[in-house]
């Protein structure tokens, strides 16, 4: 398959692309980010490396890093799913109502309500969460220049009303262990890390190929792990937009405010898009639409 000459067709198809859509100005510091930001790298198992346009430049992975806190939680065999399920939303992914409906235990850990109970968990079960997060990410994707963005994460604190209201309300429902102010600081770090789309697409990897870590035989996770958390990405990774994306794309994938995407397709590749332009349900829409052409012109997704 010659991706590089794929990957030049969605650029060019994508030009003249009429994005709708808007920066996540909630987080006053995403706001910054020119919109018209495109880049896109794949990452193949045989080492393959293809790209276009701005897909080394770091952006803020937000929503993402769901997928790594995740990861790491279950590479600590932590106990995780009495405290959230596994079911797609079909709210938004920042809803407050679905909770006191379902007695504080979140749908899924890529809605914020799951997002911070794992950050519960790593923050019981790690002596720096903060550190071992960034240097879990960072074995992952085999790059050490990874890091927090310290402006990010303060410009979500300041303003993260709706996260502060989902810690306080599972606290009261006792489904948080911790001081809600250590999670929800950890939490809006997890958030503001900044990777390219070379970066993430290295690091998504492991999720490709059964918890191996790229170009080495060691496993960071379990392959039965990798098997539940790309089921939960295909059927949670976008919220209410997970049948949609799963429809027009069908591959396992997470997105972020930030405006990045990633996908991968089980033994063959993980793929990183970045277009900070969001749809109203808070989905990349030119990313989607990016990732909608790489399985229509391959003929491959995992359906
Ligand atoms: N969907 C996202 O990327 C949301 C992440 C963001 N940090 C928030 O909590 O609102």
């Amino acid at each position: 398959m010659d991706y590089q000459a794929i990957l030049n067709i969605i650029e060019k198809e994508l030009e003249s692309f009429e994005d709708e859509g808007k920066v996540a100005d909630y987080i006053p510091e995403l706001a910054f980010v020119p919109s018209d930001k495109f880049g896109m790298h794949l990452h193949c198992i045989d080492g393959g490396d293809y790209s276009f346009g701005n897909s080394d430049e770091k952006f803020s992975i937000q929503s993402i890093s769901k997928v790594f806190s995740l990861a790491l939680a279950k590479k600590h065999g932590s106990k995780i799913w009495k405290r959230v399920d596994v079911e797609p939303s079909g709210d938004p992914f920042n809803s407050l109502t679905q909770l006191e409906k379902e007695k504080g235990i979140p749908r899924n850990p890529f809605i914020n309500a799951g997002a911070l109970v794992i950050a519960d968990i790593l923050v019981s079960c790690l002596d720096n969460p903060k550190k071992d997060l960034l240097d879990f990410v960072r074995l992952i994707a085999q790059d050490d220049d990874i890091h927090y963005d310290e402006k990010v994460a303060s410009s979500e604190k300041k303003h993260g009303y709706r996260n502060i209201a989902l810690v306080n309300y599972m606290k009261a429902l006792g489904n948080i262990n911790n001081d809600v102010d250590d999670i929800l600081d950890f939490y809006f770090y997890q958030c503001s890390i900044s990777m390219s789309c070379h970066q993430l697409a290295k690091a998504f990897m492991i999720f490709a190929n059964e918890g191996r870590i790229m170009g080495t035989e060691e496993k960071a996770i379990k392959s039965n792990s990798t098997k539940r958390i790309n089921a939960i990405m295909q059927t949670c990774g976008f919220y209410d937009e997970a049948g949609e994306f799963s429809f027009r794309v069908g591959l396992p994938g997470k997105s972020g405010v930030g405006g990045g995407i990633v996908a991968i397709h089980p033994h063959q590749y993980a793929v990183a898009v970045w277009s900070p332009l969001l749809n109203e349900k808070g989905n990349s829409e030119k990313g989607m639409r990016a990732l909608e052409e790489l399985t229509t012109l391959t003929g491959l997704s995992i359906f």
